[in-house]
């Protein structure tokens, strides 16, 4: 029987090539910036094509809502990899299954160990990572603050996940955590176009493994993965509170593993996941504010103001997140100004839908293009600065400057995939910035000439999916003289 099928009909973008679409014009680094070209000369949604993967590029905040949030239920996909997706993670990565049952599946529980209530538990051990982070960084003469940063959001996504000491106190974690990220680079890479034949050409996965080393490599980094995901679980699920405080996402999401029908592996991965999701993502938010500092000290300055008004000598904590509506609109400016995720995690159509006059065939990938929405004039006029006062009213209390928007933080994506660790992420940013603005000026190193370095904002270190600013040097100075007392110890 003849089946009637619409005929696409994507909006125009950029012109390409016959064949290869716009393929060779798609950057491998800084693909952000990019798409935000194209805005200027194909209008705020606009399609791209590479050689013969159809892309629809949502640039505005409206048209990001009116997509990916109004129509979620058919744009909800990942974009699948055979080497990175099927071989190597047996489609167990959270952020990279597909729409349907699993994930739904997975992401419930996601919910339960990190909604905004359950990721109060986490708030002492925060706290302490925050205040041993400001250690390291009076005691450890590090020029470039990327390394320790890095090791502090690792230190507690991976307490809250596993149950574990902290990374700072114990030489095992450390090196898990080390583990840890050589598998997430190793996937990367694999994500990368061009990474693996078999993504261009899908009839060799059937190649046997004994004739493909490639397949064969793959194939153990699975089993390798898989056992390393599973002892960390297994030791998690065990963990009872070290010293009375809260139990990780592991032993906690037991119960709700079982009513939503998570196996223990599917449980292991989705830990193993949220590590991936969590870490990078939290240090380049980090990363950035420190760059922000240095470049804008009277934000700093009007920050710690009300810091130092709120909570005086003690560090800052949870308990006076409300009492600091400065430090609430610095992390919103912060993620605004230079989001560390900024064209998103790609959506894919999982069916046919329609939007405006547009027909967007199955199988499309959708970008938010998150840094596109976060320089709208419209909402944020003079976008390229940081103004932290843009997410404040007249009587300093927090406002949203989108109206009626699902969120006033863009960089946490859109719809069903929303990112479901931003509440906690949201806790390990305030904190962190409220500890580091408490303890130190965050100033600009000098030269041998002794003068002053100043870092570029428009220079990145792109990781892939994450883009944190390029290294750069940068003093911290403690405020207090006794600051060494104040300081809980390693
Ligand atoms: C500054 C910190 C973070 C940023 C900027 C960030 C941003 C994002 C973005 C943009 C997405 C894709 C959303 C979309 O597809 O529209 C995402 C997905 C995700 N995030 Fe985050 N994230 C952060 C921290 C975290 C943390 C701490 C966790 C875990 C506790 C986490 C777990 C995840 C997971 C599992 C996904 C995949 C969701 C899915 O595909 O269904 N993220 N995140």
């Amino acid at each position: 029987a003849y089946k009637f099928t619409r005929p696409s009909r994507l909006p125009p973008g950029p012109k390409g090539l016959p064949l290869l679409g716009n393929a060779l014009d798609i950057p491998l680094n800084g693909l952000f910036l990019k798409l935000d070209e194209w805005k200027a000369t194909n209008g705020e949604v606009y399609a791209l094509s590479a050689a013969g993967q159809k892309i629809l590029v949502l640039t505005s905040a409206k048209a990001a809502a009116d997509v990916l949030d109004r129509i979620s239920g058919s744009c909800s996909d990942r974009p699948s990899f055979i080497m990175m997706g099927d071989i190597m993670t047996g489609r167990l990565m959270v952020s990279g299954v597909s729409h349907g049952d699993k994930w739904r599946r997975m992401r419930r529980v996601i919910h339960e160990g990190f909604n905004i209530r359950a990721a109060e538990a986490y708030y002492q051990m925060q706290e302490e990572e925050a205040g041993r982070l400001c250690r390291v960084l009076l005691e450890q003469p590090y020029v470039q603050p990327g390394v320790a940063l890095q090791r502090a959001a690792a230190s507690i996504i991976w307490r809250a996940l596993y149950d574990a000491p902290s990374l700072f106190q114990s030489h095992e974690v450390e090196e898990r955590v080390n583990h840890m990220n050589e598998i997430l680079d190793a996937l990367l890479s694999a994500a990368m176009p061009l990474a693996y034949m078999v993504d261009l050409i899908p009839v060799m996965k059937y190649i046997p493994t004994s004739m493909a080393k490639w397949k064969a490599y793959g194939e153990r980094f699975f089993k390798d993965t898989d056992d390393f995901f599973e002892g960390l679980y297994q030791a998690g699920r065990l963990g009872k509170g070290e010293g009375g405080k809260a139990r990780g996402f592991a032993a906690t999401t037991e119960e709700a593993c079982k009513q939503f029908g998570v196996s223990p592996q599917e449980a292991a991965w989705t830990a193993g996941t949220l590590f991936g999701a969590g870490a990078e993502t939290t240090v380049g938010a980090v990363h950035f504010f420190c760059l922000a500092m240095l470049l804008y000290p009277e934000a700093m300055k009007a920050a710690q103001k009300q810091i130092d008004e709120v909570c005086g000598s003690h560090p800052p904590t949870f308990k006076d997140r409300e009492r600091l509506p400065y430090v609430q609109a610095l992390l919103k400016e912060t993620m605004r100004w230079r989001p560390s995720v900024p064209a998103s995690i790609p959506h894919v159509a999982n069916e046919e839908f329609t939007y405006k006059e547009w027909v967007i065939p199955k199988g499309t990938m959708v970008i938010g293009n998150v840094w596109s929405m976060n320089r709208d004039p419209a909402f944020f006029p003079d976008f390229d600065k940081f103004r932290p006062e843009r997410f404040l009213d007249e009587k300093g209390q927090v406002r949203a400057p989108i109206p009626d928007y699902h969120d006033d933080i863009l960089a946490y994506g859109h719809g069903r995939r929303i990112c479901p660790g931003r509440d906690f992420a949201n806790n390990t940013i305030y904190v962190e910035i409220a500890y580091l603005l408490w303890a130190f000026d965050i100033e600009k190193a000098k030269d041998a000439n002794g003068v002053d370095i100043t870092p570029s904002d428009m220079e990145f270190a792109d990781k892939g999916l994450t883009v944190h600013p390029k290294e750069f040097p940068c003093v911290f100075k403690p405020r207090q003289e006794n600051l060494s007392e104040l300081l809980p110890p390693i």
